[in-house]
């Protein structure tokens, strides 16, 4: 029943999180690789917690589970191209070695993100000449990933320069196709903007990479109110699982269905997992993709 192009993973971030390393600390890999084999998915991103290559693939391979990529804070803005990709040639080779598909990178000059900063009225801007440093950077960055095999996917994110339809299509129409992509984060447009299918119909064909992430319409309006900080609002539910939300993601996927989308979708909602059990929350995404969203697969009419 599964579309043969189309590899199902989910995110470390709802057992442990990077930007709040105290969360879930409990959770060790093996913990989490296990629970993702029982929820039924193929693979997952590497977290910051994860070990050296070697051990890594050890565990991997035990379980049949695979890498998609790893998420990468670039400062191109701030520290100037030479150090982004000096740290970008180390991010590249670990990838490589764990076999990844992409490398995830957002650009964190001025990011809130890991603020106390209100969210939701906060965000940076980046001037017309830091745009263009961005886009250049982005470039060169995306060369160097294609030297390891990997594709460089850009994730818009609440709280930086890119979070915006506006500033996500700047983003595309300044850099080189072949070299930078777009990771499509559902849950990041919808705060950010609500223009979640509009940015989906509009960047198809640079969508490598995706996550599904849903969110809860209440706790986000209580905390957009109440003027909370992006690491406030996940830690007060504003994530969740797909199905768990008001995001209705058959539409999503028929539309990647229907541009032959080829590549990972990874479902990520982070959430405190000591409120938000991780392995009952992915199990619940994944009866959502199996009921909701694969049958999908056999009504698409073959050419
Ligand atoms: O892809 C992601 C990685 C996280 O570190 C980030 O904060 C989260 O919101 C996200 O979408
Ligand atoms: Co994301």
């Amino acid at each position: 029943m599964g579309n043969q192009r189309i590899s199902w993973g989910i995110a470390p971030i709802g057992w442990r999180n990077d930007d709040i390393p105290e969360i879930g600390a409990e959770n060790t890999l093996s913990h989490l690789l296990s629970d993702i084999v029982v929820a039924g998915f193929e693979g997952t991103e590497v977290g910051g917690f994860f070990p050296e290559a070697h051990v890594l693939n050890k565990e991997l391979q035990l379980r049949n589970l695979r890498i998609a990529g790893q998420w990468f804070s670039s400062y191109i803005i701030r520290d100037g191209l030479e150090a982004a990709t000096q740290a970008f040639h180390k991010h590249c080779e670990y990838l490589k070695e764990v076999k990844a598909a992409v490398a995830v990178v957002s650009e964190q000059t001025y990011s809130i993100q890991g603020t106390e900063k209100n969210v939701f009225t906060e965000k940076p801007s980046f001037t017309d000449e830091e745009w263009e440093q961005l886009c250049q950077g982005l470039n060169e960055l995306g060369k160097i990933a294609e030297e390891y095999d990997l594709k460089l996917v850009y994730h818009h994110h609440m709280g930086t320069g890119v979070q915006t339809l506006a500033e996500v299509d700047r983003l595309m129409e300044n850099t080189d196709p072949n070299l930078v992509h777009l990771l499509y984060d559902t849950g990041h447009i919808y705060v950010s903007d609500g223009e979640f299918m509009t940015l989906l119909n509009k960047h198809l064909d640079r969508i490598k990479h995706v996550h599904f992430k849903d969110l809860r319409q209440t706790v986000k309006d209580h905390c957009q109110q109440a003027g909370r900080s992006f690491l406030q609002s996940f830690l007060a539910g504003m994530f969740t699982v797909p199905g768990d939300g008001c995001i209705d993601f058959t539409k999503i996927y028929n539309k990647l269905l229907e541009s032959d989308y080829s590549g990972w979708i990874v479902i990520e909602a982070e959430q405190d997992p000591s409120i938000a059990h991780p392995l009952e929350y992915a199990l619940k995404a994944r009866k959502y993709v199996d009921k909701e969203l694969l049958p999908l697969n056999m009504l698409l009419v073959e050419p």
